[in-house]
């Protein structure tokens, strides 16, 4: 194995003068310098499948809602989750590696890890839409073969769809089986449970959904042909911006990232007033809706809402199935969630909101330590995962009357409806009309469940960003020292003030978050501050 992982390692050279880090959502930069980074992550998933006595690792080649130029690569671990925290530190370690130290760092991690070269190992892989995608894949081809790890290429999916099947591959013929390991398989799952959520329903009108021109497009596409239309259990799904063969289309003026940053509708959009609509991400992990409002004009519907919305709807049927007193609902967020949505959760709602740091890994985790966990970044990356316990009080509670045995079916068809493994757009669409049906809800009435903060976003460079620390969830710096106290003296002087600095785990910035009572309050406190990081920031 050794010789072979050389002579592959020679055709994906190291650019010399690069450091790579597995971030928030693993390696993502320009295509054109990925090459030995994901041929490398093909060594990691060996290792690691191996370590894990033969479970299937997968891999996704995507880079998400960045620019059609770019890509990325990340590794998914055997239940469908993000790759164990330690095992981020490894692939970064072996992606930095000097070429002619590669295998002295590869067998150093099998020896320190000891793993077993006799054990074998199990990789599968996907990739979206990116022109760059193909060539990655040959590169991970290289270093599976030189690996002796058997592996089966997907092609074309959205990046959950591989998540689930990572799953499915690993529990299948297991009483936890979570579906059947092909991608038909996942869409007569989402179908079939949408059919039994929706019992008695019915959609209203039509969804616009913008697929930012990337492979939720394809897929969205597949998926329709499995739901009905909207008779009782259907829905009428209009699509748009699924061109996936003009490669600089993709995220280009469409799709979530678009949306939620501009704050408008993708031009191409044609929807009418009240109607709804949703934009995915170029690989599906993302959702957010909004819709025109004749008064008010574009309203954003976000992951906060979202998440909010299924808190309010899984925690009726939990309380109608007389559950309440067994199971622990509970909502996740990050510092960007709006305050407003904060309140509502825990006032109105009644529910805990526990808040951790930024990328979706930290919120997954943190959701399951509820029965119920309901988590989703502002952006509309999140999901709903329920534990153990909460299948098991699905399957075996006996109803006493008809609403409580309504509210039993109607939670059994969401725990298969929505994807357990990671947030994805096409589930959480799914889960968001079934919600609406059942309150019989236009998006106004969405909206107004609760008013969001004016707030703003901004974005610092800095000479060096690692130089700004946090704690308490990225809530508070503790260093640069002293900078804490002078946004904490900022935030006194506005109304239902709040703003905080950390540095993003994707870009070379740090960026700052604020809201207050007004839309003035609040661009003048996010001003102010980055006013600050910036003067930190400089000669550091
Ligand atoms: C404020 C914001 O939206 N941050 C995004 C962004 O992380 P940063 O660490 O802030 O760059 O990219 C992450 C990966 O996609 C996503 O999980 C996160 O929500
Ligand atoms: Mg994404």
């Amino acid at each position: 194995m050794d010789d072979k992982i050389l002579a592959a390692s020679s055709k994906h050279p190291k650019p010399v003068d690069r450091v790579f880090q597995y971030g928030t959502a693993g390696f993502r930069m320009k295509a054109n310098l990925l090459d030995s980074v994901v041929f490398r992550v093909g060594l990691v998933a060996a290792l690691r499948s191996r370590k894990l006595g033969g479970q299937t690792i997968g891999i996704m080649i995507t880079a998400s809602h960045n620019p059609p130029e770019d890509n990325g690569v990340k590794l998914v671990d055997p239940m469908g989750e993000m790759l164990e925290n330690s095992w981020e530190a490894y692939s970064t370690d072996l992606a930095n590696a000097k070429d002619e130290d590669l295998l002295k760092v590869y067998k150093g991690l099998e020896e320190k890890l000891k793993v077993n070269r006799e054990t074998p190992a199990r990789v599968i892989y996907a990739r979206d839409t990116r022109a760059s995608g193909p060539a990655l894949v040959r590169a991970l081809v290289d270093a599976l073969q030189a690996t002796g790890s058997e592996y089966t290429d997907y092609k074309l999916l959205t990046t959950p769809q591989l998540h689930y099947l990572t799953r499915c591959t690993n529990t299948e013929g297991t009483p936890q089986s979570y579906g059947e390991v092909s991608e038909k398989g996942y869409y007569e799952k989402l179908s079939e449970a949408f059919v039994r959520a929706m019992k008695g329903k019915k959609t209203v009108g039509t969804v616009t959904v913008d697929c930012a021109n990337g492979v939720g497009g394809p897929k969205l596409h597949e998926l329709v042909k499995y739901l009905k239309k909207g008779s009782e259990g259907g829905v009428d799904i209009k699509i748009i911006n699924d061109d996936v063969l003009k490669a600089e289309s993709l995220n280009h003026e469409c799709g979530a990232d678009f949306v939620k940053t501009k704050q408008r509708a993708p031009p191409t959009s044609k929807a009418g007033n009240n109607e709804r609509c949703c934009s995915l991400d170029g690989d599906a992990d993302r959702i957010i809706y909004y819709f025109n409002d004749p008064e008010h004009g574009f309203r954003l519907l976000d992951g906060d809402k979202i998440a909010t919305l299924a808190a309010s709807f899984i925690g009726d049927l939990v309380r109608e199935a007389r559950l309440s007193d067994e199971l622990k609902i509970g909502v996740v967020q990050t510092a960007y969630a709006n305050g407003a949505s904060t309140k509502y959760v825990e006032k109105s709602l009644g529910l805990p909101v526990a808040c951790t740091p930024t990328g979706v890994k930290w919120l997954h985790h943190a959701a399951t330590k509820f029965d119920v966990g309901v988590y989703f970044e502002a952006n509309g990356h999140g999901t709903v995962v329920f534990s153990p316990q909460a299948l098991k009080a699905f399957r075996t509670k006996d109803p006493e009357s008809p609403a409580q045995a309504a509210a039993l079916e109607t939670l059994r068809a969401l725990a298969d409806l929505i994807n357990q493994t990671v947030g994805d757009a096409l589930s959480d669409m799914l889960l968001v009309e079934t919600i609406l049906a059942h309150k019989t809800w236009t998006p106004r009435e969405w909206d107004l469940t609760y008013v969001d903060l004016p707030n703003r976003l901004v974005r610092v460079e800095v000479k060096n960003r690692y130089l700004f620390k946090t704690t308490d969830a990225e809530r508070k710096l503790v260093e640069p020292q002293g900078l804490q106290e002078q946004i904490d003296a900022l935030v006194s002087k506005v109304r239902d003030g709040r703003s905080f600095a950390r540095a993003s785990g994707t870009e070379d910035a740090v960026r700052v978050y604020a809201e207050a009572a007004t839309r003035g309050e609040a661009d003048d406190l996010a001003s102010k501050v980055a006013g600050l990081c910036r003067q930190e920031g400089i000669g550091s």
